[in-house]
């Protein structure tokens, strides 16, 4: 129960809710069990009957009448007590399970990129829906359960002994076997449902990479293997259900041979007490049957809860584990910051945890507000890391990341978050309209900004050109956009949100080179107040920034302007004459 700990809070929240849920479940329990010694006293009238004690048929009637209509309004009452007590003990599940998600949702947001790096987003996904649905059963059914159970063995063993103390006695005495048998059988489903789920997950897993990565199978022709994998997945699936449903098999016949043997209990004992006139009427008898059986499930449940309590204790415990993670990346303080923009690196250097790269080793630059940096250099030498340094998505081990002159471990992240705008290598659109995937960078903007960002970003010809223009729907991860569609509304999304600092990483690497002159030049005319930072594998891209510089394996190699750079020689002009020649051929 020590995981459980954590969901206190919610049950402190809704504590006024829970307690009128007792209250009713209470009043329901009561008036569930009136009908009973109405069945009693009912059996007493017709056996006075049958023994001539009573000789009007009428007064039979008229008191059985009675009886019945008792037994209808008192169940009506109890059914209504009941339906509102599933109103408010499961209704309070769900509004925390709502308000578990939400905390769950929002740590993994604060969370750093390592975080993600370290965990499978099927496992994220499965501990924020499956957990927190096992979770829920124990702020819901299971706590319901419990409150039924108490209340429905408090009033009926109050009942039991007041009508015969020693009978109660001897039929309570199977029940604590069934509870334990039970709860033996639920400890056994237990584990293997934890199988199942295990199995579930990797079928899930499964299925949504092969979704996923659907074109590189059928490219590869590899639609039989991949058949094969997932039937044999599936095939371990189901044999592990099947082992479930062995088990759970036993638990029916389990209840009925305990209520069987109670039955049989009160039959003889009961009996014998009648023959031996400690016990007046057959009443008792007929009650106690009836007692018996309703006292079986709360019983039951006891097992059932405790199973419930258990898986809802390891699902909460694998939530916790990731709710006890700490964000690498912390905000130093409340109060916002303004940002102008200009950036320096003093010295940097920086080594990725997880595979001990270091990607950068003393890197020193300075870009002042209004100009352009662009940074060139081969695939994997640190152009992007630099960019990923200056939003803090990482922090770095050695030297000094200044902004405006202030290390930027002592900015407020949001205000250094907002003032970039920022464009990844690997565009990733929403699955959304394209309008919403543009605004997504000014919730607030209109429609004439997105068609002005959109403009800057030469692809507002194209979407106007799709049949349904600016609200046409991007399917997952935008797969109805080419690369390139895809690399500009990327780049309108950072436009519009007007940024002081642009970071584009080799976002025009899929535009051919005309119109990546033209988003050059509208971004030149945008960028005059900005700090921007381009990334690329071509001149055409960097030639026109005020400085560029070269990185290899994570050091700066050269530096300069484009005429510098070409006159110093070097890779930069070996780049640039291969890059003219290429356009030339
Ligand atoms: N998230 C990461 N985790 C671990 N190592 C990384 C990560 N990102 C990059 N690296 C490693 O750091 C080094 C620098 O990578 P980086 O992405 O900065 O290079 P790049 O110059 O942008 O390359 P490219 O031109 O191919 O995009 C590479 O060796 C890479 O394998």
């Amino acid at each position: 129960m020590k995981n459980l700990r954590h969901l206190n809070k919610y049950f402190f929240k809704y504590k006024w809710k829970l307690l009128i849920g007792l209250i009713i479940t209470i009043a329901a329990r009561i008036f569930a069990i009136y009908y009973i010694p109405l069945i009693g006293k009912s059996t007493v009238v017709i056996e006075k009957y049958i023994n001539n004690e009573i000789t009007d048929i009428e007064v039979v009637k008229s008191e059985l009448a009675f009886n019945i209509l008792l037994i209808v309004g008192t169940t009506l009452i109890s059914a209504f007590f009941t339906f509102l007590m599933r109103q408010t003990f499961i209704v309070v599940s769900r509004h925390m399970e709502y308000d578990l998600k939400n905390e769950v949702f929002q740590h993994y947001q604060e969370l750093s990129l390592n975080f993600y790096k370290k965990n499978r987003t099927g496992d994220l996904m499965n501990r924020i829906s499956e957990d927190v649905s096992k979770v829920r059963l124990y702020l819901g059914p299971a706590i319901m359960y419990s409150v039924t159970t108490f209340t429905s063995t408090v009033v009926v063993l109050i009942f039991m002994i007041q009508a015969a103390p020693m009978l109660t006695l001897y039929t309570v005495i199977p029940l604590p076997i069934l509870a334990y048998a039970i709860y033996k059988l639920s400890v056994a489903i237990h584990q293997r449902s934890t199988i199942v789920q295990q199995y579930l997950s990797k079928l899930n897993t499964f299925t949504q990479e092969s979704f996923s990565g659907i074109a590189v199978i059928k490219s590869y022709g590899i639609e039989p293997q991949t058949n094969t994998n997932f039937t044999n997945l599936s095939n371990g699936s189901r044999d592990k259900n099947i082992d479930l449903v062995k088990v759970q098999a036993f638990f029916f016949p389990l209840m009925v041979l305990l209520i069987g043997i109670s039955n049989i209990i009160v039959i003889y004992f009961g009996g014998r007490q009648i023959i031996s006139g400690q016990i007046e009427n057959i009443d008792v008898l007929v009650e106690f049957i009836l007692y018996v059986n309703m006292l079986t499930w709360p019983v039951a449940s006891i097992g059932w809860v405790t199973s419930l309590v258990q898986q809802a204790e390891a699902s909460q415990e694998r939530i916790n584990e990731f709710l006890g993670e700490k964000p690498e990346i912390t905000n130093p303080k409340a109060e916002p910051d303004t940002i102008n923009g200009s950036i320096e690196f003093r010295n940097v250097s920086f080594t990725y945890d997880d595979t001990n790269i270091t990607a950068l080793k003393n890197v020193s630059f300075k870009v002042q507000k209004g100009e352009t940096l662009a940074i060139i250099g081969k695939t994997g030498s640190g152009k992007s890391t630099i960019l990923e340094l200056i939003g803090r998505l990482y922090d770095i081990d050695n030297g000094e990341i200044l902004i405006d002159d202030r290390d930027i471990h002592n900015l407020n992240l949001e205000s250094l978050r907002k003032s970039i705008g920022y464009v990844p290598q690997d565009a990733f659109l929403f699955s959304d309209t394209i309008k919403n995937n543009i605004k997504f960078g000014k919730t607030e903007a209109t429609d004439e900004e997105i068609f002005e960002a959109a403009k800057n970003a030469s692809v507002h010809k194209n979407i106007v050109g799709f049949s349904k223009g600016y609200e046409t729907v991007l399917g997952e991860r935008g797969i109805t956009l080419s690369g390139g569609q895809k690399q500009r509304v990327s780049i309108a999304r950072a436009i519009i949100h007007d940024p002081e600092i642009l970071l584009f990483d080799d976002c025009l690497s899929a535009v051919d080179t005309e119109t990546e002159e033209e988003i050059l030049n509208n971004l030149f005319k945008i960028t005059k107040n900005k700090t921007t930072i381009i990334v690329s594998h071509r001149i055409s891209s960097a030639k026109n920034a005020d400085k560029i510089i070269i990185l290899e394996d994570g050091q700066i190699v050269q530096e300069g302007s484009h005429q510098q750079l070409l006159d110093a020689g070097g890779y930069y002009k070996e780049l640039y004459a291969k890059q003219l020649n290429e356009k030339e051929m």
